[in-house]
Order: structure tokens, then sequence, then C-alpha cells
């Protein structure tokens, strides 16, 4: 199965005495899926997967996968390493594991190739390659999405590179057949769906979830025009919701909604200031308004 549409990287939320909320993550797991979320995303970035114990991180999955399970809807989980994506077994709900090209080192593109070829050796899912060359330090041309593309156990990319460059065109000008291309940069969403991404795993989309997905069904059904205008908006909103460190913005705007009990991330994460939580509920409430 090729991964297409909206998947959204769950947060994890917190309640006041600073524990997971996982009655809250649960809700807002239904929430993304009823506006139409093809999947959701557990342990990703978003979800401060680094500042969470062993145990909170299972509990975490359990709950994502549950509903997933009740709802038949595809689950991702952010794991990077055999061990990780090896404690994958037996979870039915799990579609693929998104592992980041491992970050600082920057072994090469040959060395990248190998640890992925590897990775999928050892994992029970496809992987979802997770390609943010601004936080691993390490470029992947389109020739090497290519080759990653044609191991067996490699499923698709999350595409982030912080802008359209000459190796998105390059690959999406003739996609590996049966491979995913997930925009993983909100505010360029819009554009790498109109170079022929299959979708986006985006943060941005806890908020006006049926809008992502609308963006993404409109450049697939070539209306472009719609397409256009959302994209600008959606862009717009995005950026408003990146304006701090991520998840800091998305989780002031859900709490001040009511969906989440706090806002509260834990270190080095700092909370968003105000003024970026004001901005960004501006938006929602323009595109609200239509
Ligand atoms: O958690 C994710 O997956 C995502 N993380 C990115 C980030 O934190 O920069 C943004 C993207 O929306 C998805």
């Amino acid at each position: 199965m090729t991964l297409t549409g909206v998947y959204v990287p769950l947060i994890t939320p917190f309640d006041a005495t600073g524990a997971v909320a996982l009655t809250a993550l649960e809700a807002l797991a239904h929430e993304v899926l009823d506006a139409g979320a093809s999947g959701v995303v557990a342990l990703g970035t978003t979800a401060e997967p680094a500042s969470l114990t062993a145990a909170e991180q299972r509990g975490v999955v359990d709950v994502i996968a549950r509903v997933c399970r009740e709802r038949s809807a595809p689950l991702v989980v952010g794991a990077g390493t055999v061990e990780a994506v090896q404690a994958l077994r037996g979870r039915s709900e799990v579609v693929a594991a998104l592992s980041v090209v491992p970050p600082f080192l920057r072994p090469g593109e040959a060395g990248i190739i190998a640890h992925f070829a590897a990775l999928a050796l050892a994992g029970p899912v496809p992987l979802v390659v997770y390609h943010v060359p601004y936080r691993t330090g390490q470029h992947l041309s389109a020739d090497t999405v290519r080759r990653l593309a044609d191991l067996a156990g490699v499923a698709g990319i999350k595409y982030a590179v912080g802008g359209i460059d000459a190796d998105a065109i390059e690959l999406l000008a003739d996609p590996p057949a049966g491979f995913a291309v997930l925009g993983g940069d909100d505010a360029f969403i819009s554009p790498l769906l109109a170079l022929g991404a299959h979708g986006g795993i985006l943060a941005s989309a806890h908020l006006a979830t049926a809008r992502f997905v609308e963006l993404v069904d409109a450049w697939h059904t070539g209306a472009t025009f719609r397409a256009r205008t959302l994209g600008h908006r959606l862009a717009a909103m995005s950026s408003a919701m990146f304006a701090e460190p991520n998840p800091t913005v998305i989780k002031a705007v859900l709490h001040a909604q009511g969906r989440i009990p706090t806002a509260a991330v834990r270190l080095p994460l700092l909370p968003a200031g105000p003024g970026s939580v004001r901005a960004a509920l501006r938006h929602i409430d323009a595109d609200a308004r239509g």
C-alpha cells in the first residue's frame, strides 16, 4: 500500500501534574480521524519522544494503536533503531516506522543506504525515511532516494528539506512506483503536492485538519485554483504554528480550544509566548470564517 493523504503526528498532552494525559491523547486521535486524516503518527518529533520515558512511550503507542484498531486506521510510529523497530512486532495497526536519517554523524549517502537496508531487514514493518537535512546534517540526492526506494522494506520518505529543492523536482518528475513521498515541512506542503507528492505528515493538521485533507484532495483531483488558494492560506497558518519551536504553539492553541488539559511542554522546550499563540488563533478564526 502506498501511503497517501494527511497523517497527523500527534502531540503528547500533559496534565496539571505533568503526567501524560492519555484520555486527551485518545480524544485527539479520534478528532483528527473524524476530520478526514488518513492516519496518525505516534512518537514523531511533535510528540517530544526524547522527553518521554520508555514506559510513557509505550503508553502513548498503546493508546493510539487502540484508536487505530477501532477505526481501522493506519498508524505510523517513530522508531529509528533496530530495537525500536523490532518493538513494533505484533502491533497489527502499525503500517510503517518513521525512521530519521541518522543525525550529526554525516556518514555519507552510501552509509545511509546501508543503514536503511539493515534497519529494513531487522524490522517487522516497512520504513518511511525521515529526511530533514537541516537537522541531521546529511544531504540525500534524488538518486540516493531512488536507491532507498529500491530497498525491500522502504515504503516512502518524509521529505522535509526546508523548501522545494532540485532533488524534489527531479524525484517527483519520475516517482518510484509504490513509494510514498510525504511532505514534512508544513509551510511547503502545497507546492510539494503540486509537484506530485502523495500527502504529508503535518503537525499543523491538528488544527484545521479537514482543510489540509481538502488541500491534498484538491491537488490530487486537479482542482488547481482551489488548491492554490487554500495552499497559500494554510501555509500562512502553518508559519504561525511554527513561529516558535514545534509543538509549543500547537499545544497552546489546542489548550486554548479546550482540547488538551494544559499547554505544557517538557524541557528543553519552553512554552510559546502569548503573542505567537494569539497570532496562531487569529489564523484559525479566519479559516473558520472561510
Ligand atoms: O512530528 C512530526 O512528524 C513532524 N515534525 C516536524 C517538526 O517538528 O518540525 C513538523 C512536521 O509537521 C511533522
